[in-house]
């Protein structure tokens, strides 16, 4: 029901789209879809006139065939172009709509999970069905006409062939079952096809190109796109053919019923309770209702595709609404008083079972500059996204001032912070835009945009530029400036400083491409803007290898393997002597003599 639902808000859509070529089409399918059916009427006055040399009757038959065929055949051709508008229309809010929802889902956990992507990867590929269900439906609605009109005519020969129509219930279901045993094989191969996409992807991508070279990789991922490819390939033709093999047996029954009706209409005929105009009729009308049989099941074929699509936006639609719908029971505080606490946080990531944080106690001070280290893999990146709210812990609370997380909207929090991660965004925008949106409501703020640029270290780099701010950035833009991995960094860092007082700011690795001074004196400065009070008691988050920028944190977080092993500044770690010590002396005497 609910994939129907989806359809009448599809058909509402169309209405308030175009109202009038929504009722043009309806009135055009209408009359011909009567036309065409009603023609052969003219074909019984045209033979029984010329067998009883009646050239009126010949004349009129003449007439009604050539007057409604055209009316038929005009009609309909003119009503392609609106129903093609109405498509188009509803392909565009259907694609509008699908990306809306997926990209505001407020969390990531459906980019993670296979069953949600598949359910998302199936929606984008079958949407263009689901913006063609409303032409469907009037295609089904022409059937219903031409089926109806040619049973009240076959009933004037012959009543009891006037069932002929119903027997095309055969291949019609026959059919429906086929576009099952298709629908099946295709949600079986959607992980594989995904993979075949992300290999040709990665072979055909500008950004892949060097790794792919400098390894000598190319002809294995060739050859493993090949062999996942020709394994699709032959599950695809399996199913192909388990379709096909139940089409022909529906059409096979069809036809059995198809050459009985002749035979008795041929029969009756040369018994004489049949006019031989009749019979020409009839036979011209059966073989109608055939098309109209193949028309509908093609129909009804495109229609089940539609509506396992609408149920499946009516998913993702309830998906977003469960997950938007945060329980928001507080308020996010206007600026830190304590700070922000980790009480036992615990997390693993959707299906997968081994926790890749375990029970973090922390607390991180307002207005603090903490930095977090450890090894590939221990969790920084992780616990930085649970703290922007990408992810919820799976064990354990993040407190905001005493406040739960999990009890503040996703969207409010986020509004509130700021992050810079590794792997940040190279937007295909103007460089005052692409720095812009780091604040959407002052994306277009010049001053601002170069307040955050001066901030980030790269106040040259808006003068290098040849068009200054407004030159287009990335290879997409037909004469876009391309700039270095530095130069990127310097425009997400700038990006990630546009918020004018978020709570939490998490620096992520951002500065890889800077050297290790570069690195100091721009977290330096995030420092200084913590401490400086302006940033409404914001908390300071830096992911780093280097610890000549680590060890100037009022805080340093160690993790190992997902749990918390050292917490204290520079000064009590190193007098501790562990591990952060062992590390910072080993980093020391590698920078003095290298
Ligand atoms: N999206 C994901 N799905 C499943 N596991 C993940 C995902 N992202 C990270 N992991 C796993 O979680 C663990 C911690 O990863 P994380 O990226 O947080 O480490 P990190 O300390 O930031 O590492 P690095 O210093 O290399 O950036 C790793 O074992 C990693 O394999």
């Amino acid at each position: 029901m609910s994939g129907i639902r989806t359809i009448a808000i599809l058909i509402g859509t169309a209405w308030r789209a175009a109202p009038a070529t929504l009722v043009w089409a309806v009135v055009a399918a209408t009359v011909s879809a009567v036309a065409s059916a009603t023609f052969p009427v003219g074909f019984h006055s045209m033979v029984d006139g010329a067998l009883d040399h009646r050239s009126g009757e010949v004349v009129v038959g003449v007439v009604v065939v050539a007057l409604l065929f055209s009316v038929a055949t005009t009609v309909g051709t003119l009503s392609v172009t609106g129903n093609w508008t109405l498509t188009d229309r509803l392909n565009r809010f259907v694609s509008e709509r699908i990306a809306l929802l997926v990209s505001t889902a407020p969390r990531l956990e459906h980019f993670e999970r296979q069953d949600l992507l598949s359910e998302i990867d199936q929606l984008r590929g079958d949407r263009r069905t689901l913006a063609a269900a409303p032409r469907q439906l009037l295609r089904a609605w022409q059937v219903v006409i031409r089926s109806g009109a040619i049973m009240v005519l076959l009933a004037t020969v012959y009543p009891p062939v006037m069932l002929m129509p119903l027997f095309g219930l055969i291949p019609a279901l026959a059919d429906r079952r086929a576009a099952r045993v298709q629908a099946r094989t295709s949600d079986d191969l959607a992980p594989v096809q995904r993979l075949i996409g992300d290999l040709f992807t990665l072979a055909t991508t500008a950004g892949t190109a060097k790794e792919l070279r400098t390894y000598g990789v190319t002809g294995a991922l060739a050859a493993r796109h090949a062999a996942l490819t020709e394994d699709a390939r032959r599950r695809d033709v399996r199913g192909a053919i388990r379709s096909a093999a139940w089409e022909a047996l529906g059409w096979t029954g069809y036809a059995v019923a198809f050459v009985a009706a002749i035979i008795v209409l041929v029969l009756r005929a040369a018994h004489g309770h049949t006019s031989p105009g009749q019979v020409v009729m009839a036979i011209s009308l059966m073989r109608r209702a055939q098309s109209q049989v193949a028309g509908a099941s093609d129909t009804a074929g495109s229609l089940a595709t539609a509506l396992r699509t609408a149920r499946r936006l009516r998913w993702l639609e309830g998906y977003v609404a469960e997950e938007t719908r945060a329980p928001a029971t507080a308020r996010v505080p206007d600026r830190l008083r304590a700070g922000i606490r980790l009480e036992g946080v615990g997390f693993h990531y959707p299906e997968k079972t081994d926790d890749v944080l375990h029970d973090l106690t922390v607390d991180l001070p307002a207005g603090a500059t903490i930095a977090v280290v450890g090894e590939n893999g221990a969790g920084k990146t992780t616990l930085a996204k649970l703290l922007t709210g990408m992810y919820r812990p799976t064990a354990g609370r993040i407190l905001i001032d005493g406040i739960d997380l999990a009890a503040l909207s996703p969207d409010e929090w986020r509004a509130r912070t700021t992050a810079v991660f590794q792997d940040f965004l190279r937007p295909s925008l103007v460089a005052r835009e692409a720095v812009g949106i780091g604040d959407l409501p002052r994306a277009d703020d010049e001053e601002a945009v170069r307040t955050a640029l001066t901030a980030a270290g790269g106040d040259g780099l808006a003068a290098r530029l040849p068009e200054g701010l407004a030159t287009p950035l990335g290879r997409w833009f037909t004469g876009g400036e391309q700039l270095s991995g530095g130069q990127w960094q310097r425009i997400a860092l700038a990006r990630g400083l546009m918020r004018s007082e978020p709570l939490l700011t998490v620096l992520d690795e951002p500065t890889a491409s800077l050297d290790p001074a570069a690195e100091a004196e721009l977290f330096g400065r995030f420092a200084e803007l913590s401490r400086s009070g302006r940033r409404a008691g914001g908390v300071t988050l830096l992911v780093s290898h280097r610890f000549s920028t680590v060890r100037t944190a009022d805080l340093i977080i160690v993790l190992d393997g997902g749990r918390i092993t050292e917490v204290g500044d520079h000064e009590t770690l190193l007098a501790q002597g562990g591990g952060y010590a062992q590390l910072f002396t080993l980093q020391a005497r590698a920078y003095e003599t290298g």
